[in-house]
């Protein structure tokens, strides 16, 4: 028998019809939509009504080539010749069914923990269904929704086995992109496809629902499974793309808009102007929509964090994901308290950052790793092996980090680049680093701007060299930072600061050309 194709599963749901629309025209629309395999879920229906429903979707799917699997029901699944079963971890035993059912008869399992996907496993599922990625409106959830995070724990215990993997569970087009990128193993094993119940049955126009479904998730089958796919640039190539964005920020102007906290409000805006782009300091969640439409980045800063500011940070995310704008997170302080860390956990379950950046204090606890200690947002000590730990948190989080300190350690979770430019009246100031981060928006909104977009549409952004923009960021702080510090009107921090900034306005590239202290370290 053909293995099935899972890339995009559909579950159906008589209830969430729109009005007007039948349930086998719905299904005939989706399966024209690209639709690859349908499981028919009846929670209500007694089984005369189950078993008729189910022979017509049969003979439509039939029809269309596309495989049939039935919730729950074996002996509706046996009636009707379909391929398979999908059965909840409170139904029949996968032995127990696997006797009854004839051989090649496929079983799939809901599993929600690690323990679950073991046990699936050793049983020999056909597939898993990890359950519930977000929350949903379709089902009442009997448990905790997994995050995008914790998929790619559960996808790593399936390694080297047959048992394929769909993920469902509040999956839209809008955060597909998301769900792909974020969910990847950090022994790179991706998800095999995706269940969907409401953003194609509850849909008008399920076969454009279907086909925008499909496109994104096989775009991005191609493009998130590889660390290998930008080529390698030398050093000298990076700082002169580095550059290349810096000039790209001062001639595109971009939009940055920045949640941050209120300490550094003020010169996290004026550092923006500095470097040539245009600050948005907005929190409200009403507005996040419209302000990843009109903005070309996004910073999250958790510096001064409340409960209520958490609303505005997940939809902002959310929304310059949707609208493909890089994303950068400064997780600050997060080992100072349990709510930080609740909270950048759930930050990092709904979005995916383009950048991480944060001291060895932060970016260990952002971790889960002891290591290093903190005293409120500072660090109090460092890592043995920093090159390792930004390789690996770059690797375990999909996207660029920047630990911060003395030497600043960049890393796209392949390669890693060691910076050492910087006056230690840098780290005096409050806000120095939250100030970086601003920077960071500001060079990652131009890359993504400047960047081609050809074989693009399954990337997050427009896929911008944002190694190299973080590069170029950290140079223009750092570098400045020396100019500053040396000005015989700089008498101590109160000075400092102003000095600066106009430091960072005034700072031509050939200057970071000429005194980027940048290194490379070999390859794990
Ligand atoms: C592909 C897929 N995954 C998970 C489920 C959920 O199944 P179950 O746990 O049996 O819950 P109900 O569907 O019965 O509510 C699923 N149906 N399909
Ligand atoms: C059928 C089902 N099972 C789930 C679980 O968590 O076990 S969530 C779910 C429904 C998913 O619907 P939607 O795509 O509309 O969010």
């Amino acid at each position: 028998m053909d293995p099935i194709d899972f890339s995009l599963y559909l579950v159906t749901d008589r209830g969430l019809l729109p009005q007007g629309k039948s349930y086998l025209e719905s299904l005939e629309q989706a399966l024209l939509g690209g639709v690859t395999v349908v499981q028919i879920r009846e929670k209500k229906t007694d089984t005369a009504e189950f078993l008729e429903i189910a022979l017509q979707s049969k003979a439509l799917c039939d029809r269309y080539k596309v495989p049939l699997i039935i919730n729950d029901r074996i002996d509706i699944a046996l009636a009707v010749n379909a391929r398979g079963v999908h059965l909840g971890q409170s139904d029949m035993p996968i032995d127990v069914a696997r006797k009854l059912l004839p051989k090649g008869f496929l079983i799939g399992i809901s599993c929600n923990t690690l323990d679950e996907v073991r046990r699936a496993r050793e049983s020999q599922a056909d597939y898993v269904g990890l359950a519930s990625v977000w929350d949903t409106q379709t089902k009442k959830l009997t448990n905790v929704p997994i995050g995008v995070r914790g998929l790619g724990v559960m996808l790593e215990a399936l390694d080297g086995s047959e048992v394929r993997a769909v993920a469902i569970g509040g999956i839209k087009s809008t955060n597909l992109i998301r769900l792909m990128h974020g969910s990847v193993s950090a022994t790179n094993h991706g998800l095999d496809g995706v269940a969907v119940v409401s953003d194609i049955v509850a849909s008008h126009d399920p076969k454009g629902a279907a086909q925008m479904l499909k496109s994104i998730f096989i775009a991005c089958k191609k493009s998130t499974l590889s660390f290998d796919g930008e080529p390698r640039l030398s050093r000298e190539e990076i700082i002169d793309k580095a550059v290349t964005i810096m000039d790209g920020v001062r001639s595109l102007n971009p939009l940055v808009h920045q949640m941050t906290n209120v300490v550094v409000s003020n010169q996290s805006a004026n550092i923006t102007l500095a470097v040539g782009a245009s600050p948005i300091m907005a929190t409200a969640p009403e507005e996040m929509a419209d302000l990843a439409e009109l903005s070309d980045s996004l910073l999250v800063n958790i510096g001064t964090l409340r409960a209520d500011s958490m609303q505005g940070m997940l939809k902002g995310g959310y929304s310059a994901n949707a609208g493909r704008k890089p994303v950068v997170l400064d997780p600050v302080g997060v080992g100072a308290s349990e709510f930080r860390k609740a909270s950048v956990k759930e930050l990092l379950d709904i979005w995916q950052p383009t950048v991480i950046k944060g001291n060895a204090g932060e970016l260990a606890a952002l971790a889960g790793s002891i290591e290093v200690a903190a005293k409120g947002v500072d660090s109090t000590g460092g890592f043995k092996d920093p090159v390792s730990f930004v390789r690996q948190l770059a690797r375990k989080e999909r996207c660029i980090v920047a630990l911060t300190g003395e030497t600043d350690y960049i890393s796209d979770g392949k390669r890693v680049l060691l910076l050492k430019n910087g006056d230690p009246l840098l780290g005096k100031i409050t806000g120095s680093g939250c100030m970086l981060g601003s920077c960071i928006s500001s060079y990652c909104a131009a890359a993504n701007t400047l960047a081609n977009e050809d074989h693009r549409e399954g990337k997050l952004t427009r896929g911008g060299d944002f190694l190299s923009a973080t590069v170029g960021a950290v140079l223009t702080l750092t570098i400045a930072s020396e100019f500053a510090a040396t000005r015989e009107d700089v008498h101590g921090i109160g000075t400092f600061l102003p000095a600066l900034i106009d430091e960072v306005a005034a700072l031509q590239p050939e200057t970071i050309v000429r005194l980027a202290k940048v290194e490379e370290a070999a390859d794990s």
